[in-house]
Parts: structure tokens; sequence; C-alpha cells
């Protein structure tokens, strides 16, 4: 398989760095440059050995990079496009691992319309709470989906050249339209996050909430682990998959207000029912599937 010369990330962090680390032991990189605004987080990535070079300068570090991951917040990527497109070499592969794809898509048209055959959107559908360089890990990608959106000008030998280094990275890649993603993630990522923002948001706004905080145990523990995802990387999601978020927002809406009438009618068989359903598809989904999750 064909390795990089030169990985430069733009944003240094969780979703970059594992991708990193996991070409880094699959010994299919040489060099890899981290690009970012905090250089405390860029020092931190150094010292992990995430990364081998520093610079917080995006249009200079791409200079001579035959790939380039984009693995800042979504909201960031347009203006990071347009600053490095004057410098990229004419066959370096663009990607990135924002968890939108219609919003990236239409960035790489407006900003890289030069590079287009040389770009391939992509999602790795793994990552954590936890943000920055120093969550960066080994592995993180071992057995996880990687969804890639290529563009209509995406050439297919850059494509299965994303997909090997994915798969070198343990992951299994398919492919699928940028709306068919944002759909799908707006149902199983974006929503689940926002209504653990906003139950969490409710659970602040009693009158008790301290005392509620320091009872909650490991149920309130699971539901809200997500609760503590990035501001920064939410709010973009929130905003780029606007219309699929709103859509499933609002059947949301209509289930809270299905449990409420149920809960209010004191029906116990009808409330059975309700969680029956929903508890047997989860313990179904949960049981260890090869590839899964
Ligand atoms: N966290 C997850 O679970 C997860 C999973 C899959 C995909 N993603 C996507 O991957 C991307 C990165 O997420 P992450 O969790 O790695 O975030 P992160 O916070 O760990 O890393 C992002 C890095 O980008 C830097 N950055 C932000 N704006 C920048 C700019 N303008 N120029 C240079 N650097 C900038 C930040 O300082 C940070 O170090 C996001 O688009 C996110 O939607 C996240
Ligand atoms: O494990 C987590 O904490 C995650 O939120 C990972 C997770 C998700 O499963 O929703 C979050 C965002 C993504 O774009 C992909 C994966």
């Amino acid at each position: 398989m064909q390795a990089v010369k030169k990985l430069v990330l733009l944003g240094t962090g969780l979703i970059s760095g594992s991708f990193a680390l996991a070409l880094k032991r699959a010994r299919l990189v040489e060099q890899v440059v981290g690009v970012g605004r905090n250089l405390d987080n860029l020092q931190r990535a150094l010292d992990l050995n995430v990364v081998d070079s520093i610079s917080d300068d995006a249009a200079h570090a791409v200079v001579g990079a035959d790939l380039v991951f984009i693995g800042t917040p979504v909201g960031q990527m347009g203006a990071l496009m347009q600053k490095i497109a004057p410098h990229l070499s004419a066959d370096c592969i663009v990607t990135d691992g924002g968890s939108t794809k219609q919003d990236v898509a239409a960035l790489y048209q407006a900003y890289l319309p030069q590079q287009l055959a040389y770009c391939v959107p992509g999602h790795p559908i793994a990552g954590s709470d936890l943000s920055g360089a120093a969550a960066a890990q080994f592995g993180l990608y071992e057995g996880r989906r990687v969804v890639l959106t290529p563009l209509p000008e995406s050439e297919a030998k850059v494509v299965e050249q994303i997909r090997d280094w994915w798969q070198a990275c343990g992951a299994q890649v398919y492919q699928m339209s940028p709306l068919a993603h944002d759909e799908i993630f707006s149902s199983v990522s974006h929503v689940p996050h926002l209504l653990s923002f906003a139950y969490m948001n409710s659970v602040l706004d009693r009158y008790n909430a301290a005392e509620c905080l320091d009872f909650a145990a490991s149920g309130f523990r699971d539901f809200t682990r997500i609760a503590g995802s990035h501001p920064d990387m939410w709010r973009d999601i929130a905003l780029a998959n606007q219309s699929a978020i709103l859509n499933d927002l609002r059947a949301n809406q209509q289930q809270l207000q299905a449990l409420i009438d149920l809960v209010e009618s004191s029906d116990g068989v009808a409330l059975t029912n309700y969680i029956q359903r929903a508890s047997s598809a989860r313990i179904e989904w949960g049981k260890p599937l090869k590839g899964k999750k």
C-alpha cells in the first residue's frame, strides 16, 4: 500500500490525531504536521508523538503535503480550505472527519474547485466526549465504521486510496450520499447529543439541581455522558444539519407528548408496551454484531 510522505492535520485533536497515530502504527506515514490555533494543544500533540512538527500557519504547512486531513469543527472547514487552496500540490489528497457531510461537500465545491478530483469527504463513526490532541488514541478506529461521501468529481483511484488508508487504521469503510449520511446521523448521533444537552439543562433548571446531581448514579451517567462533549463541535453540527435535526427533534417532541399522555392516562398496559418496544429493540441492537459498533 502507498505510504503518505507528508500528512498535514488541519486541527490537531481527537479525530485527526487518532488517524495520524493509526497510520503511524501501520507504518504508512513518514511525517505528520499538526496545525492548530492553540499552542498548548499542539505542544501536547508533539510530546505524545501524535505529530512530528507543529505550525499555526495552514497555508505554509500544506506545501509539499500529499495528504491533508481536516479535523476541525465543521464550521471552521471552509475558511481553512480557502486558506490552503493556492498552496496545495496538484495531486494532494484532501479529506476530513466532519460529522456532517452535505455542508462539507458544498465547502469543497466552493473553496477547492481546482482540487475536487483529489477531495473525498469522510466521517469516522468513532469518537468520544473528550477532545484535543491528548485524547487522540491508537486503535480508535479498530473495528469501527468510516463513511465516505465522495464528490461527483472525486477520482475513483483517490477514493480507493482513502479507503485503503482507513482500512489500514482497522476501519470498515462504507460509501453513501451526503443526504443519506446526514439523515442517518441526525437520528443516531446528532439528536441524541442535543437531547442529552437538553436533559442536562433541564436538571440544572430545577430548584434542587445540586442535590439531584449529588444523588445521580449510573443511569444518569450513561444518559448524559455525551452532554460533556465539545460545545463548538456540536454547535456547528446543529447549524450544519439543521433540516434533518429539526425533523428529528420534532419527532422527539411527539414522542415526549405521547409519553406524557400515557403517564397521565395511568394506563399500565399501554405504558408497558411503549417501554417494551424500546427495550427489546435496544437489547437486540446491543448484541455484539461483527463490525456493528
Ligand atoms: N468527537 C467525536 O466523537 C467525533 C467523531 C467523529 C467525527 N468528529 C468530527 O471530527 C472533527 C474534529 O472533532 P474532534 O473531536 O477531533 O475535535 P477536537 O476538539 O479534539 O479537535 C479539533 C481541533 O481543531 C482545532 N481548531 C479549531 N478551529 C481551528 C481552526 N480554525 N484552525 C486550526 N485548528 C482549529 C481545535 O483547537 C482542536 O484542537 C469535527 O468536525 C467533528 O464533528 C468528531
Ligand atoms: O462516543 C461518543 O462520545 C460519540 O459521541 C461519538 C460519535 C457518536 O457516536 O455520536 C459522535 C460524533 C460523531 O460524528 C461520531 C461518533
